[in-house]
């Protein structure tokens, strides 16, 4: 990276690399360098994260957006253990301090200094490192408004419950306008019902006591769509911008299905097709995997299954076989535009929010199975907030509970229902990234406060 006069403003952006957190950072970001074309944005990222989310020739082409590798804080030699949050962890513990080198080294290099920082909201720290370098801290939470609320409100909801040992906790909310319906157990665990002194739930502490610090809080969201959460959340920030889905606003969607799903999808009946996946980082037990392949198998519908990994290792043998006819299985597939395709009909789910917008725009009501974090809480407002979706019976896949679960969307007056519903929010999403649109004009007041 050398001395650029061209470059008038240098933006550093701070991804946090698990989950699909980096990816819809890096959307908002190339959104972003077209709006504020003499800016250079630095996406600071660990280097696996930053190789799976730029392609090799983008970043050649590229002379807006750099992406800049920091430590990821494993130690030297490192061998994954099989824990998920292994990783997680020793990066948590290794920033600020890998973060702050990097933006020396760079704005050394540049001989620039920073005029803003953007990060993922997780970075509580970032309230510090604007303050020193006195730049504005744009925050971005990438997922809904009511589990950015539920972080804020930690200290109060610790204060009121406790702290419970049984994640499966039965007390209510109720103390907090917008949760009502919600119990303790559907908060993300960091909060209340898992392990808070962990690295992670003290990232989580600290994050919502930082947020209300940042110049703006920004959400892959639409305002219209849970308008009492946003009002909450715009009485606790600085400013507080809706500005999605960011799904919309991408003209540039390559389109990657070797495996044939869309060309597949053409030839099913509308509305027929349940499409199956569980994100990024989830991998349900393998109990639950084999009850629904079984659900899948004794019911008929039809499905396309995104299952990471090797499926013939994962599902019951000689499922592929006897069900090549009624089904595909993947590796990943190209998921917003199978939820867009008039032949899919339900979508079984762990209610990742990027998975849950998606479902919005392609109007798909969800069968949820959640695991962690923000997904019970996502589960809730889908379930209770909007009707387009159900939680999956005993909160665990069985043959008889998916069944039930895939009748119910793809062949009763309920799935319908909830399909109409799906109509109205999804308009709402469509509406609001139109010229005249709430997330267009956010987007406007983001660009204006980077750039003024
Ligand atoms: O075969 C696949 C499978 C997934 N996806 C995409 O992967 C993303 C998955 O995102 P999400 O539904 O948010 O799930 P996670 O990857 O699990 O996301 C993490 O990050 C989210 C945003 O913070 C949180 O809401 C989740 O709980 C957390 O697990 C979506 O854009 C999907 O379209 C594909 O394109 N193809």
């Amino acid at each position: 990276m050398s001395h650029d006069e061209n470059i008038k403003t240098l933006i550093a952006v701070l991804a946090f690399p698990f989950g699909t957190h980096a990816a819809p950072l890096l959307s908002l970001v190339k959104r972003l360098s077209l709006t504020v074309p003499d800016a250079r944005f630095i996406f600071f990222n660990t280097a696996k994260s930053n190789d799976a989310i730029f392609p090799q020739d983008s970043i050649k082409k590229s002379d807006s957006i750099r992406p800049y590798n920091v430590s990821d804080g494993t130690p030297e030699n490192y061998l994954f253990s099989g824990n998920p949050i292994e990783p997680v962890e020793y990066f948590i513990n290794s920033t600020p301090e890998n973060f702050k080198r990097a933006m020396v080294e760079v704005a050394e290099e540049t001989g620039r200094g920073f005029r803003c920082i953007m990060t993922d909201a997780f970075f509580g720290f970032a309230a510090d490192i604007a303050q020193e370098l006195q730049i504005p801290w744009v925050a971005f939470w990438t997922g809904g408004p009511r589990s950015v609320l539920a972080h804020i409100e930690t200290d109060l909801i610790r204060e009121k419950l406790g702290v419970l040992d049984d994640g499966n906790d039965e007390k209510t909310i109720d103390f907090l306008a917008g949760f009502s319906g919600i119990f303790a157990s559907d908060l993300p665990g960091e909060i209340i019902c898992g392990d808070i002194t962990s690295p992670m739930a003290g990232m989580l502490h600290q994050m919502g006591l930082k947020l209300p610090q940042a110049t703006v809080v920004v959400i892959n969201s639409i305002e219209e769509i849970d308008s009492d959460m946003v009002n909450m959340l715009n009485s606790r920030f600085n400013k507080f911008l809706n500005i999605g889905p960011l799904v919309l606003t991408l003209a540039d969607q390559t389109i990657s299905d070797p495996q044939g799903c869309l060309q597949w999808l053409d030839e099913q009946a509308k509305e027929s097709v349940a499409y199956i996946s569980f994100g990024s980082t989830v991998m349900p037990p393998s109990h639950e995997l084999k009850a629904l392949a079984e659900a899948l198998e004794t019911s008929g519908f039809r499905f396309i299954w995104s299952i990471r990994g090797n499926p013939e290792e994962k599902l019951p043998q000689g499922f592929l076989e006897r069900t090549k006819d009624k089904g595909k299985v993947v590796s990943w597939a190209p998921q917003l535009k199978i939820l867009q395709h008039e032949a899919t009909g339900a979508f079984i789910t762990h209610c990742g929010w990027n998975s849950v917008l998606e479902s919005i725009v392609g109007g798909v009501p969800m069968i949820c199975r959640t695991f962690f974090g923000d997904q019970r809480l996502n589960m809730r407002t889908v379930e209770n907030l909007w009707g387009i979706g159900k939680g999956i019976e005993e909160g665990e896949i069985t043959k008889a509970g998916a069944i039930k679960a895939l009748k119910l969307v793809l062949s009763s007056d309920e799935g319908k229902q909830m399909r109409q519903k799906l109509g109205s929010l999804k308009k709402l999403a469509c509406d609001a990234v139109q010229p005249r649109g709430s997330s267009t004009a956010n987007f406007e007041t983001l660009t204006s406060i980077i750039t003024h």
